[in-house]
């Protein structure tokens, strides 16, 4: 029997590299459960007849007791061939019914901005898109005394509804907001989480139980959060899984202890480390964009690629969170992380297939590489010659005066951290060698934007030279994937205007969502949170890609650190400081957000 047959969220992933979401997940309360074309599937037994252990493909999952019987014990070291969950489940001799497993997600740090802001309207949406499973249940956990009510009150606050579909809205928020509840309490209590488990168990009715625990606290309470939740709030009978929130460390010394500590109470498969920008729409597009296109692949390489650019700005400061940034600026909180993310994922080679075999095989015979750590691996540390940093000051405009980040009083008045970072970065390997990715993230610019943008090169011996003047940069395509406001992807080409002259003019080839699709855009959140609750685990951050990210930026942060690097000041609501400019020209490159942008829209 195909389990969770009611369930109406679409499979995402049926294309993805390792060849479909919910492979790894088929025993337990996936509410989507499909199996690959011709899976291969080896069993073995742990003796345990409530916990199996089935590896499929790369992918190792324990299997909680939803099948009735373990027939699995059977067929033990068996390699079973099926080519629809029909059949695996008939060969497996599951039957697993949606009615005996329940998710039960407590989210640790409540009270707090990320927990109202985001994770909360994630569940939601996931809800009212029908991606929850059946039997669910939400708990906050946090310091602050509330009653359900009042974080019943709190959450609804942020809720809103897909566009496309208002019907029974405020229904669907009543019925959601019927399944959320509170527990206050201490993050580092055993007995506190004890209750917890407690209250989870009444609501968990005797089901299969799998528990989501959702870190949406300061880090330095992470490990005492995940010793309280693993020893005395843990499944006994069902799957638990931790998402930890970064900042992973400060450092490679730093985050390596972070995930030792972690590991004592928690396997690696049970961590999932959100890297948020992992989970927004354009940057998963990548692969697709790149691998199911003819045209892209054979120009993605330094032959035909002069520079990569990574851009994010945010046109405001860090009022509010200036006693976090303070501890970790903008290299930290923005480049080591979501930046090298898409750059890896940019630049990582082709997976030999999408088929999850070849996955693993590249996997084992590679040292367990993934692609993207590879490429990280291929990288070289950044050096302190290729980073300019800044710090927005104090700027009035229109009567308006916006403050100095050290004007903020949890900032010490002498801070030296940036706000703003350019950095170029190189990967030295057969692909890229001698491209600069070049990256740049900054607080309170002129504005908000996230992007990817692609460089190529002259056309060589290019014929209509002289219709460009002197500028040759004028002539070169550039493709750019906005990831954000407003999601595009546009390739700007050399057009010649009409009419009787031959003029010629730069124009978009523009794929803009909005005006192609009506559906409005899942927050990331949405993405990672399901993932999370299905064991997928393709889009968070694994220890060994950790320790890659951070051993570029760790020499580099040292360095600016201990020699006291003063930032280049720039102010609120400018472009930023004009070492960026340099540094690019440096490689012979421009920005290419600071040109004048035709209208992507
Ligand atoms: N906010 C954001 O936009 C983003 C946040 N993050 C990360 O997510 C996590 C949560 O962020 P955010 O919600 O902004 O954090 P908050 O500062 O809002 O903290 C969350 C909750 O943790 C408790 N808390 C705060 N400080 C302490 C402390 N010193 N000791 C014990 N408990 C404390 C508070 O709850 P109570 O007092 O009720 O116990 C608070 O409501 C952090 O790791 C952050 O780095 C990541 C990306 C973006
Ligand atoms: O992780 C972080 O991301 C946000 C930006 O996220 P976005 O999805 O709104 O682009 C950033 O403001 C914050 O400083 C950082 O910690």
């Amino acid at each position: 029997m195909a389990a969770f047959s009611s369930m109406h969220c679409p499979p995402s992933y049926s294309s993805s590299i390792n060849g479909g979401r919910n492979q790894s997940f088929i025993f337990s309360a996936s509410p989507r459960v499909s199996v690959p074309a011709k899976a291969k599937v080896f069993v073995q037994s742990t003796g345990n007849s409530h916990q199996n252990v089935v590896l499929m493909q790369d992918v190792a999952t324990k299997v909680s007791p939803v099948a009735k019987e373990t027939p699995m014990e059977k067929s033990k070291g068996d390699l079973l061939s099926v080519t629809s969950s029909k059949e695996w489940d008939e060969k497996a001799g599951f039957d697993i019914n949606e009615n005996e497993s329940t998710v039960s997600i407590t989210v640790v740090g409540a009270s707090g901005d990320l927990a109202k802001k985001k994770i909360f309207p994630a569940l939601f949406a996931l809800y009212y898109e029908g991606c929850l499973p059946e039997h669910f249940t939400i708990y906050g956990y946090a310091r602050s005394k509330m009653t359900d009510a009042e974080l019943r009150n709190m959450v609804s606050k942020t809720l809103t509804c897909r566009i496309d579909k208002r019907e029974n809205c405020g229904e669907k928020m009543d019925e959601f907001l019927k399944r959320c509840f509170y527990h206050s309490g201490q993050y580092d209590s055993g007995e506190n989480f004890a209750q917890l488990d407690k209250k989870l168990k009444e609501h968990e009715g005797g089901r299969v139980s799998n528990r989501l625990f959702y870190l949406s606290i300061p880090p330095n309470i992470f490990i005492d959060a995940v010793k309280c939740a693993s020893t005395a709030a843990s499944s006994g009978i069902g799957w638990t899984r931790v998402i930890v929130e970064k900042p992973f460390g400060r450092d490679s010394e730093s985050s390596a202890a972070l995930t030792k500590a972690l590991k004592q109470y928690l396997n690696e498969d049970q961590i999932f480390r959100i890297d948020h920008y992992l989970g927004k729409e354009l940057v998963e597009n990548l692969s697709v964009l790149r691998f199911s296109n003819l045209i892209f692949e054979p120009l993605w390489s330094r032959q035909f690629i002069r520079s990569v650019q990574l851009i994010f700005s945010e046109d405001f400061g860090t009022e509010g969170r200036g006693g976090y940034f303070d501890h970790y600026g903008i290299i930290r909180d923005i480049m080591q992380n979501h930046l090298l993310q898409i750059l890896a994922l940019f630049a990582m080679e082709t997976p030999v297939s999408l088929d999850a075999e070849d996955i693993r095989n590249e996997k084992v015979n590679l040292c367990e590489l993934s692609t993207e750590v590879k490429v990280l691996r291929s990288m070289r540390p950044l050096r302190l010659e290729d980073v300019v940093i800044g710090q927005y000051k104090s700027h009035t405009k229109g009567g308006v005066t916006y403050p100095a980040y050290t004007d903020d009083n949890t900032v010490p008045k002498d801070s030296l951290t940036p706000t703003f970072a350019a950095a170029a970065l190189f990967i030295d390997n057969a692909r890229w060698d001698g491209v600069p990715f070049l990256m740049k993230a900054g607080k309170a610019l002129h504005n908000k934007r996230a992007e990817i943008r692609v460089q190529f090169r002259h056309v060589p011996g290019n014929l209509y030279n002289r219709k460009f003047g002197t500028d040759l940069d004028q002539a070169t395509n550039e493709l750019v994937i906005r990831v954000q406001p407003d999601e595009a992807i546009y390739l700007k080409i050399n057009n010649k205007v009409p009419g009787l002259g031959m003029r010629l003019d730069r124009s978009n080839l523009n794929l803009h969502y909005a005006d192609r699709y009506s559906k409005e855009i899942p927050d990331a959140y949405e993405r990672l949170l399901l993932d999370a609750i299905e064991g997928e685990r393709r889009l968070f951050i694994r220890s060994d890609e950790l320790d890659a990210a951070w051993s570029l930026f760790t020499p580099v942060l040292a360095e600016l650190e201990e020699k006291k690097i003063i930032p280049e000041y720039y102010p609120y609501g400018s472009r930023g400081p004009v070492g960026a400019h340099y540094l690019a020209a440096r490689y012979n490159v421009r920005w290419g957000d600071l040109g004048v942008e035709q209208s992507a829209a």
